[in-house]
């Protein structure tokens, strides 16, 4: 779409950019800060060769890099492994001039960033998102957090990064299985605000699920710029920032009646479908609108249902949605697509029906 690096700007009491392409890691120094001494380079474990040239990097610069290895994928996400970090920065003597460097995947670089906002109520944050899903979703906007056995990133922060840096030659090793997770992000994107996703994938959905396929720095940056829009709007979530929320209010559930061993994007994919029923079964969304929801989605190797005997639990985990306001649930509904409305306090009936629509 553009020159050798992309940069999307997201605005903000501390503007920063998305830096998507190949090289961007020569863009770390100097997002580290003047007085900063000391680096902690938190990576999932199996990531060490993605760690080591970020720890050069910093090291090259004249900083103090320590990689702090933590446990791969959402394990991450845990209370126990938040706290072994701020041992660790207290070792490292971290002051609030030093920095985080968070690389892996979504949950490394959530669990980063909450670390960084959390240490001394707050230090710098670098991202370095080596999955798809990191780069065009978890890494941009400031959402931290860890998830609790009740639930969901219940615990966390907005803690907007001093950059996000997004190699995208990281993603040639990447599992078939967590490409497609990082799909479903990307094609949220699509149906909530900009159907060009839509289009490319689904003209060349094979092509879609590569990392090497032709059109994926163009999905990258699509989805990078919608997400960095919201965000500049809304860093709190206090209105537009929900429609980021597509699909996650039975994503969070599924997620946590699988103890968080489901991949995101596929609880994701998933709910944006149950979604879809909601606003079908209400009245606001076309049946082919919801059949595009299954097609692209299945098209890219994605799930589109779940157990239908698991309904009871994800309704009772529902409840305790962060779009919750006392009470009433609150979903993101489209009414077409790049239509997105809420859908407030539907009735248990229509819920039901809806999960009717996605269980088997
Ligand atoms: N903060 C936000 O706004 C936001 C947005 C979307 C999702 N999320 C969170 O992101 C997480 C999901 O992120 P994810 O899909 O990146 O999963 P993940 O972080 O669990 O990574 C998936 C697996 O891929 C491995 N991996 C990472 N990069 C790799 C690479 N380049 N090559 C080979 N393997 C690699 C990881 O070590 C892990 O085992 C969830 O916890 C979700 O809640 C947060
Ligand atoms: O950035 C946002 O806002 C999102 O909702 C993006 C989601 O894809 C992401 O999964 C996010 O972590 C969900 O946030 P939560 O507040 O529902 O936990
Ligand atoms: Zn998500």
């Amino acid at each position: 779409m553009t020159g050798p690096h992309a940069r999307v700007r997201v605005e903000g009491a501390d503007p920063y950019d998305v830096v998507i392409g190949a090289g961007v890691l020569d863009e770390l120094p100097g997002l580290l800060g003047d007085r900063a001494r000391t680096v902690a380079v938190v990576h999932a474990e199996g990531l060490a060769g993605f760690a080591r040239p970020v720890c050069e990097a910093v090291a090259r610069a004249g900083y103090a890099a320590h990689a702090l290895p933590v446990p791969d994928g959402e394990a991450a996400k845990e209370a126990g492994v938040l706290a072994g970090l701020w041992s660790r920065f207290a070792g490292l003597g971290m002051t609030r001039t030093d920095a985080v460097v968070g690389v892996g995947g979504g949950a490394t670089t959530d669990l980063a960033g909450f670390a960084a906002a959390s240490w001394l109520r707050g230090v710098p944050a670098v991202l370095v998102p080596t999955t798809l899903l990191g780069m065009v979703d978890a890494a941009v906007g400031g959402k931290t957090g860890i998830n609790i056995p009740e639930g969901k990133n219940l615990v966390g922060a907005f803690h907007p990064p001093a950059g996000v840096l997004c190699e995208l030659s990281s993603l040639a090793t990447m599992p078939r299985e967590d490409y497609a997770s990082g799909l479903a992000e990307v094609v949220k994107a699509g149906f909530i605000a900009d159907p060009r996703i839509l289009e490319l994938v689904e003209a060349d959905p094979a092509g879609a699920a590569r990392p090497d396929g032709p059109h994926t720095r163009e999905l990258v940056e699509r989805a990078v710029r919608v997400k960095a829009e919201v965000v500049s709007a809304d860093l709190r979530e206090s209105g537009l920032r929900e429609i980021l929320n597509y699909g996650h209010t039975l994503a969070h559930a599924i997620e946590k009646a699988e103890d968080y061993r489901f991949r995101h994007g596929h609880a994701v994919a998933i709910g944006m479908v149950y979604a879809a029923e909601l606003a079908r079964l209400a009245g606001r969304l076309k049946r082919d609108d919801v059949e595009r929801h299954r097609a692209v989605l299945r098209s890219v190797g994605l799930p589109v249902s779940y157990r239908a005997d698991a309904w009871p639990e994800l309704r009772a985990a529902m409840a305790i949605d962060k779009k919750s306001r006392g009470a009433t649930l609150r979903f993101v509904v489209l009414d077409g697509v790049a239509e997105p409305g809420r859908l407030e306090g539907p009735d248990e009936d229509l819920l039901a029906a809806a999960y009717r629509e996605v269980g088997r």
